[in-house]
């Protein structure tokens, strides 16, 4: 699995955390870092295009965007056609993100979600596999609403 991740200025130390867990528990995973680096503002509609346009044309797999509250990053990332993006607060929705919605992009907050919760998110999105039945018919009709 090949996994992007990007953050603005304001979720740039959780993006080290994830990539940390991502190392330890998923070594399998190939994990690419489009940035931000520094404490320098940038603007979230452009990591999200970063993170999400290979996942988007199957480069990669999936995607994890971070910012601030996750709020615009996670917005953005949805405006890209075939991106599923779940901004996620805590495990039971990173669980069912997956497993309801097939979600390809992981949104979380820098500035509203602590490293230990973070991790468990990470942990539960990664793990989880999409259920299908019911749940395709839904998300294929998701998909749907792209190409109206
Ligand atoms: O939803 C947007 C994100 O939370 C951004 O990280 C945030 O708006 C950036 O704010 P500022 O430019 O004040 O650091």
């Amino acid at each position: 699995m090949k996994l992007i991740i990007g953050s603005d200025h304001g979720a740039v130390d959780l993006k080290e955390e994830v990539k940390r867990v991502l190392k330890e528990e998923f070594a399998e995973v190939e994990v690419e870092d489009v940035g931000t680096f520094g404490t320098e503002s940038v603007d979230y509609p452009d990591v999200a295009e970063k993170v999400c346009t290979p996942v988007a044309n199957g480069e990669a797999d999936r995607g994890i965007v971070l910012c601030g509250t996750g709020i615009g990053i996670s917005i953005a990332a949805n405006k890209i056609k075939g991106i599923r993006a779940a901004l996620c607060h805590e495990t039971y929705t990173a669980k069912m993100s997956r497993e309801h919605n097939n979600a390809n992009v992981l949104a979380m907050g820098g500035r509203t979600t602590g490293f230990e919760i973070a991790d468990e998110i990470v942990r539960t999105w990664m793990k989880t596999e999409f259920a299908g039945g019911r749940h395709e018919r839904r998300v294929n009709k998701i998909m749907a609403l792209e190409a109206k």
